[in-house]
């Protein structure tokens, strides 16, 4: 199904999902723009990973609905338009790096010198090209960690979903990952990323607060600053928060 919609290339409309008794998310709206890194906030529980899921059609809504590039979510359509990072890896850890690479080129289907290119590519952005060829089952989780985001980033896709894509990564290296989010927005990619750490929301355009389901603010992080008269993201979170 197609709609038209001039506003966001993700457009999230009066999005519920039940568990039971339990109301995960609370008549989500929310539209996100091309081109910006969007940071959803938000303590452990609230609801980002059920989110996310939805938006590449891991999960369904319980009401509402999704639409991503005009297509209604879940959409097979899309798989090569979009790069997800789940929060728990998915690698063959029996496969060296290469072999994990070279699986999700096939799936996506990279080829030749573009595949080689590529690989390279985002495998310098992780800084794992020295491992190559290691079993991933002999790699940390801070390294699966970038595996996983490198296997995002392979097949160049418009829109990226990744689920705290930095935990367990040293401050160093999270830094030139987010310089490299950075250099993706530049030629439009879209970026959509759940976090739970201040420091890495204060480095997103625009942000979406969410607590126990329900989406409490939405703006720049400046603005979600001036508007609670916070001095920091965190404190804002808070004021939003009914602190
Ligand atoms: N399959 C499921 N069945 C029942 N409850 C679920 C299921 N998946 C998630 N939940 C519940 O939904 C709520 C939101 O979980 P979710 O994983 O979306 O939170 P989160 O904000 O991503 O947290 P974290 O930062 O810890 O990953 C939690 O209370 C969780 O227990």
């Amino acid at each position: 199904m197609l709609v038209e919609s001039s506003k966001g290339i993700v457009g999230i409309h009066n999005v519920s999902k039940c568990y039971g008794k339990e109301h995960v998310l609370k008549k989500i709206d929310l539209d996100i723009m091309k081109g910006e890194i969007f940071g959803l906030l938000g303590p452990s529980g609230a609801g980002k990973t059920t989110l996310v899921k939805q938006l590449v059609g891991l999960d369904l809504p319980s009401a509402g609905d999704i639409f991503i590039f005009k297509e209604e979510i879940p959409s097979l359509k899309l798989i090569e338009r979009i790069g997800y990072m789940a929060q728990s890896d998915a690698l063959y850890t029996e496969l060296t790096a290469k072999e994990n690479l070279e699986f999700f080129a096939a799936l996506y289907g990279l080829k030749g010198s573009k595949k080689k290119e590529r690989m390279k590519e985002v495998m310098d952005i992780v800084q794992l090209t020295d491992h190559l060829k290691k079993l991933v089952s002999n790699y940390s989780g801070g390294m699966k960690r970038r595996l996983s985001l490198a296997i995002a980033l392979l097949h160049d896709p418009e829109l990226l979903i990744l689920d705290e894509p930095t935990v367990g990564i040293d401050p160093v290296l999270r830094k030139s990952i987010w310089s490299a989010f950075y250099t993706l927005k530049e030629k439009g990619t879209t970026i959509i990323v759940t976090t739970h750490v201040m420091d890495e929301a204060e480095k997103c355009d625009r942000l979406g607060m969410i607590r126990t389901g329900e989406l409490i603010a939405v703006g720049t992080p400046e603005q979600l600053k001036q508007v609670t008269k916070s001095s920091s993201i965190e404190e804002a979170f808070l004021v939003y928060g009914g602190a």
